[in-house]
């Protein structure tokens, strides 16, 4: 199966495109049928699977997936540190797979943590040798900001061997964004950061946004996707199962989640069928009374699970639709995708 994809709507566009830019599509970044497998015969795991998507120049991209999705494999093979078995890439018109050094100049990446800074140099000694990998020489005021932006303000001069874990992690952030590059792969960029910096970063996340740089950011942290990203793409099982606007994908599974309470008792067959049915879960009791959270109530569903409830002699005292948020509506799209796979798997 082929996913082919265009570039969300676009918060960034509202921040403003001033460099006399137009709507029409931009995209810095095309990638068509992407397939990697890592092993062969039964050990054979098909990492990323025939993936196409392509990202307009200045968006703000979530990349989201359980463990093992596949979003490292993905990016590895954007940046030219992984060779896919087939497929096309193409990152600000150049071929990272055919030509890995031109591809470096359009792409900043920061994936595993600290590693990509020189621990014996200073934070801001990092950061301008970082500017200046750009081409050009680097300008004191933007090295000040981006110092100022993770928050190390006060250990601009200290070597990095002797900061923190979080405060490693910030400069590591701060070189990648000083790279002033096209397209900017981060990985878990607010691990390690405190809150105040963390909404620092969404700042610089979006300023960067607003000059038409294109971030791709994979994260568990879904306040951080919620608040910065334009357009979220979720993976499971190597493909896109998912890849729309964060109120888009929200408003998909509002109302589909609901907290039930009801007087009576349940047998424990009708509680399995409710789960199996409803995705009902957080059984709690409290005197007469038991509630239960039912997760998964699509459309007319809802009055499956009355019925079922008034079945089984309980009489109705509450039930509150749950405000969904991010977090929700992704674990909505991979146990969905999982029961799509479970059923093909089925009927073969
Ligand atoms: N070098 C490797 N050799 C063999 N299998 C690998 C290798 N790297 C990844 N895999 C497998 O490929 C699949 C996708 O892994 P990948 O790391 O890309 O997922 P991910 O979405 O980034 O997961 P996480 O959120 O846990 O980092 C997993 O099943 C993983 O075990």
């Amino acid at each position: 199966m082929s996913d082919t994809l265009s570039a969300g709507s676009g918060r960034s566009a509202a921040v403003g495109r001033e460099e006399g830019s137009n709507d029409a599509a931009d995209p810095v970044l095309v990638v068509e049928g992407l397939t990697k497998t890592y092993g062969t015969g039964e050990e054979a795991v098909r990492a990323v699977d025939d993936l196409s998507v392509s990202i307009d120049r200045g968006t703000v991209v979530g990349l989201l997936g359980p463990n093992g999705a596949g979003k490292t494999t993905t990016i590895k093979t954007l940046l030219g540190l992984v060779l896919p078995d087939s497929g096309r890439v193409r990152i600000d018109g150049t071929d990272p797979l055919a030509s890995p050094r031109d591809a470096y100049r359009s792409v900043g990446a920061m994936l595993e943590g600290a590693r990509n800074v020189y621990w014996r140099l200073t934070v801001r000694e990092n950061l301008r040798y970082f500017a200046r990998l750009a081409g050009r020489p680097a300008d004191p005021d933007r090295i000040d900001e981006l110092i100022d932006g993770v928050g190390l303000a006060e250990k601009a001069d200290t070597t990095v061997n002797e900061l923190s874990r979080g405060m490693k992690q910030k400069a590591s952030l701060a070189c990648t964004l000083a790279r002033e590059t096209p397209i900017a792969f981060l990985d878990e960029p607010t691990l390690g950061l405190d809150v105040e910096s963390s909404r620092e970063l969404r700042g610089e996340l979006r300023r960067m946004a607003g000059e038409k740089r294109t971030i791709v950011v994979s994260s568990h942290d879904m306040d951080v996707i919620e608040d910065v990203c334009d357009r979220v793409i979720v993976m499971n099982e190597g493909r896109i199962v998912a890849d729309d606007t964060v109120e888009n994908l929200v408003d998909a599974f509002r109302t589909q989640a609901y907290r039930v309470t009801v007087e009576g008792d349940l047998l424990e067959e009708t509680r399995k069928t409710l789960e199996d049915r409803f995705g009902a879960g957080k059984w709690t009791r409290s005197g007469d009374r038991l509630s239960f959270e039912a997760t998964r109530v699509t459309g007319e569903a809802f009055y499956d699970l009355v019925d079922s409830l008034r079945a089984a002699d309980c009489r109705f005292v509450s039930v509150d639709s749950l405000e969904t948020d991010l977090e929700e509506a992704f674990l909505h799209v991979v146990s969905d995708d999982r029961a799509g796979a479970e059923s093909r798997e089925g009927k073969r």
